[in-house]
């Protein structure tokens, strides 16, 4: 399995998170009710049902959405106001790959974030490659995305959100459909990297040894600390709510 060594220095970089008030109706429901978090951890867990809110608050940590009403901060930035800032400060990587790549090859792919940092074509193709070689994949450089595995495409993705050097990366479950080794080889990767996580997952495994864990329940903050216990009362929660859902249908 590859090692992948943070960059030299990068351990200093800062990450603050903070969230007010936060509220948003969508289709005419309410998604999220007044959702206040400041996170300054830098492994943290968000669990929740599913259309709980969790893929809208991630959406909107990354300020891809407007709320209704609130704001997110990182580092100070708005992520809704200041969009160059928030490139610098967030990225996020989604359940399905093919919704975040849009060039056909993976250093088109991995240069873009950089272009869009205000990089010149130079640069960011030289970024592209260090990023490519720090994953043991320059290989990939030419390579057609479309002929890449789910799994690989998987790895483009975060090599192209790390390329950036963001403060956070939210991760919106993006481990599922993947097999095991395939799932294992990114957590590896993620373990060794620099920016901070809030890592979206239906899989308490995968964020118990995190430094935070926020339990998102119909719109709100229902949980929110120490994996240990909020994990804890989620589980046993969940396996309430299925053997109630069993016993509905015996
Ligand atoms: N564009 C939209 N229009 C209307 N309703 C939406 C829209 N996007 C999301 N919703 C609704 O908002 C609620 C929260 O959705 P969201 O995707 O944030 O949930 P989630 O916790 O990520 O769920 P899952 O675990 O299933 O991915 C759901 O009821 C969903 O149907």
């Amino acid at each position: 399995m590859t090692t992948v060594a943070p960059p030299t220095g990068a351990a200093q970089v800062p990450f603050r998170l903070d969230i007010a008030g936060l509220n948003l109706s969508l289709g005419g429901r309410q998604v999220l009710s007044d959702v206040a978090l400041n996170v300054t951890e830098r492994r943290v867990g968000i669990v929740g049902r599913n259309g709980s809110g969790k893929s809208t608050l991630a959406r909107l940590m990354a300020g891809l959405i407007a709320p209704d009403a609130g704001r997110v901060q990182i580092n100070g930035i708005d992520v809704l106001k200041d969009r160059r800032g928030a490139l610098r400060a967030v990225g996020i990587l989604f359940q399905n790959p093919d919704h975040q790549i849009i060039f056909p090859t993976v250093e088109e792919e991995l240069s873009f974030g950089l272009r869009q940092l205000g990089q010149s074509k130079r640069a960011a193709r030289d970024g592209a490659r260090t990023m490519l070689a720090r994953f043991d994949r320059l290989d990939w450089a030419e390579r057609a995305v479309a002929t890449l595995s789910q799994g690989q495409r998987h790895l483009v993705c975060l090599m192209a959100v790390l390329a950036m050097e963001p403060s956070v990366i939210v991760l919106d479950e993006p481990f599922s459909g993947l097999d095991i080794p395939t799932t294992r080889a990114l957590h590896h990767h993620l373990a060794g990297i620099t920016p901070a996580l809030i890592h979206i997952t239906h899989d308490p495994a995968a964020i118990a040894g995190y430094d935070r864990v926020i339990w998102i329940d119909e719109g709100s903050v229902r949980a929110d600390g120490p994996p240990g216990s909020v994990l804890g009362t989620f589980t046993t929660e969940m396996t309430r709510i299925a053997e109630e859902g069993a016993s509905c249908l015996l």
